[in-house]
């Protein structure tokens, strides 16, 4: 420290713990996928928190760890270390019975390639009753659920169709409708909109808003998109593995009565008090393996090593 601090100031009583909200909590996850002798550190010490009936975005570079995060929450990918809970799972000591229960009834999962969701020679409804036959479920509930899930996704015309009569935006709609056809308390789309046209991708995100709302489903979209992750509360941006920033919107009321969107972005700091510089900071700065802290009354400041005030 430069000099010491004149008077520390008091912590926040509002603590970061995931709480009785909370529906995801990923604290330090770490994903190590090895090839031969290689090893890649898909993730590396990441912290999540989502809380129930939110819809985030998750957005980061290619190869930062997105849709590891996506397939360790959706039960089809395991950590290598770090803690993860949904819901009620501890998503590193589940038995193999229990993996079958999770993806079965506490995710939904829409992957990124539109087609990989569907079966070619089903037709909406029966994609839909798919699931549900799997679980068991009541037969009241495999007569009328396809045809009011395929209605509020706003395909409900197309419940007689088979996948290749579809558009593009209609099968990601019919493929939410299939993931959410067992009530999951968690719906995890990766790059739902990846593949559509500008206006076909607002349509699609939409639903995926309607859904969150209607169903008070948790929502965790991955996507590139700016033009989508501009529309939740919330984005977490991954960086080499670990959460990085987090932007965080809220609708403000002009004086003349207009709503208009502020956009603030936030820095994530894990437990141990580790937080990432982003690059254009350090290079404009010149920070590099040694810099200097210093507590000040409302805010820690860092300079480049041989800074003033040494
Ligand atoms: N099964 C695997 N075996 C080995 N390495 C993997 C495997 N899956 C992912 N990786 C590596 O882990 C890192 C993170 O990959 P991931 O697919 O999670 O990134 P992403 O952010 O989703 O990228 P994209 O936006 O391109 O889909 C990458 O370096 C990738 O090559």
């Amino acid at each position: 420290m430069s000099k010491p601090p004149l008077s520390v100031p008091q912590p926040s009583p509002r603590t970061p713990e995931p709480g009785p909200e909370t529906m995801i909590a990923c604290e330090s996850l770490v994903r190590i996928y090895q090839t031969g002798s290689v090893e890649v550190q898909a993730l590396q010490g990441l912290d999540l928190v989502v809380e129930r009936g939110e819809m985030i975005a998750v957005v980061g570079a290619s190869g930062s760890g997105k849709s590891t995060l996506l397939s360790i929450l959706a039960g089809i990918d395991a950590p290598t270390a770090g803690r993860a809970r949904v819901d009620r799972w501890n998503l590193l000591s589940m038995s193999r019975s229990d993996r079958v229960r999770y993806r079965r009834h506490t995710v939904g999962f829409v992957r990124q390639q539109t087609a990989s969701n569907l079966v070619p020679y089903l037709t909406a409804r029966q994609m839909v009753d798919l699931p549900l036959t799997a679980a068991r479920a009541p037969a009241g509930d495999r007569r009328t659920r396809p045809g009011e899930l395929l209605e509020v996704l706003g395909v409900g015309h197309c419940a007689d169709r088979r996948p290749a009569q579809l558009s593009g935006g209609e099968q990601m709609r019919v493929a939410i409708a299939v993931a959410l056809a067992n009530r999951p308390r968690v719906l995890l789309a990766d790059e739902p909109t990846g593949e559509l046209d500008a206006d076909t991708s607002a349509q699609v995100f939409q639903a995926l808003r309607d859904v969150n709302r209607q169903f008070a489903v948790t929502v965790v979209v991955v996507t590139h998109d700016p033009e989508v992750s501009g529309q939740v509360e919330r984005t977490v941006a991954i960086r080499d593995g670990r959460t990085s920033s987090e932007v965080l919107r809220r609708t403000a009321t002009a004086e003349d009565g207009g709503t208009h969107v502020i956009a603030e972005e936030y820095a994530v700091m894990d437990r141990a008090g580790r937080v990432q510089i982003p690059r254009d900071y350090r290079e404009a700065l010149a920070l590099t393996r040694r810099v200097r802290l210093a507590l000040e009354a409302d805010r820690v400041e860092i300079r480049p090593n041989g800074g003033v005030d040494a």
